[in-house]
């Protein structure tokens, strides 16, 4: 596993605030740390471009990424890029390479135009899927946010947290929900199992899909970030392998990653 670091430049205003840092003991450790004034191309070209190469190239290879911050650290200007450039007009403008495209789009495209130079594009299919996490609960993204259900779902959503005398460990430290907690179903399947899975051929359904993604999610305005996402969301592309009779091949599918 890599972990990178990325810092995000400070936003028009907040240049001049005084900010006071307390001292922290604790040290954290990173592969890389990308600087404020490092762009989407070369963050990209350092932790995606390899294991997107690796995925394209190597069978059963399969990656993830997870972005991971405080609100408006810059996950989602990551993930897709900066508000608004999610165009059919951006992608035209820029030849098809849009620089401040962030991984999904990025990747999905790669995909795409990688197939369509050797000739593959009608040999393989690319898939992707899009659910968010909110108040526990797993809604569809491409499917007028119906609710998934949540895989292995034994632990109930509530709102209200254990007090201190119901917290438990196992012996590997791991932390075990209260029994009070723990609902009788458990569904199978892997965390997106059943979400709508949607077709891409051209870089214009990745355009639609991420543009959709963006728009649906819940979202909403505070003091740190004027398009707060209130969710976690997770996209899968997978890329399946079709043989000459034009059935997929289930052995080809590569999950890719989640966010
Ligand atoms: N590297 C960067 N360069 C320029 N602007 C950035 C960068 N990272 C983030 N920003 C800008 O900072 C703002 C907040 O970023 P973003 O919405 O990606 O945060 P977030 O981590 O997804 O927040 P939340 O968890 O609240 O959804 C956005 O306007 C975004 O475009």
């Amino acid at each position: 596993m890599q972990v990178c670091a990325r810092l995000r430049p400070c936003t028009v205003g907040s240049e001049n605030s005084d900010v006071t840092i307390p001292q922290i003991e604790e040290k954290a450790q990173a592969d890389v740390v990308f600087g404020p004034d490092v762009v989407q191309e070369a963050v990209i070209e350092g932790v995606l471009e390899p294991q997107l190469q690796r995925f394209l190239l190597e069978p059963g290879f399969s990656a993830i990424v997870l972005a991971y911050g405080q609100t408006g650290s810059g996950k989602t200007h990551t993930i897709f890029g900066p508000p608004g450039v999610l165009t059919e007009h951006e992608y035209n403008a820029s030849g098809g390479r849009p620089l401040s495209w962030g991984f999904f789009p990025y990747a999905a495209i790669t995909m795409l135009q990688s197939l369509h130079h050797r000739g593959l594009s009608k040999r393989a299919q690319l898939k992707v899927t899009a659910v968010e996490i909110y108040l526990e609960k797993m809604f569809d993204l491409l499917n007028n946010r119906q609710s998934v259900p949540v895989p292995g779902a034994s632990v109930r959503a509530s709102s209200s947290r254990p007090d201190n005398e119901t917290i438990t460990y196992d012996s590997n430290g791991k932390w075990q929900p209260p029994q009070k907690w723990l609902g009788t179903k458990v569904l199978p399947g892997s965390s997106t199992g059943t979400a709508k899975e949607v077709i891409l051929a051209t870089p214009l359904d990745v355009v639609q899909v991420a543009r959709q993604v963006e728009n649906t999610r819940s979202a909403s305005a505070h003091a740190l970030n004027t398009r707060s996402s209130r969710s976690h969301c997770l996209m899968t592309l997978s890329l399946r392998q079709i043989d000459a009779k034009g059935q997929l091949h289930a052995g080809q599918v590569r999950p890719w990653w989640a966010w």
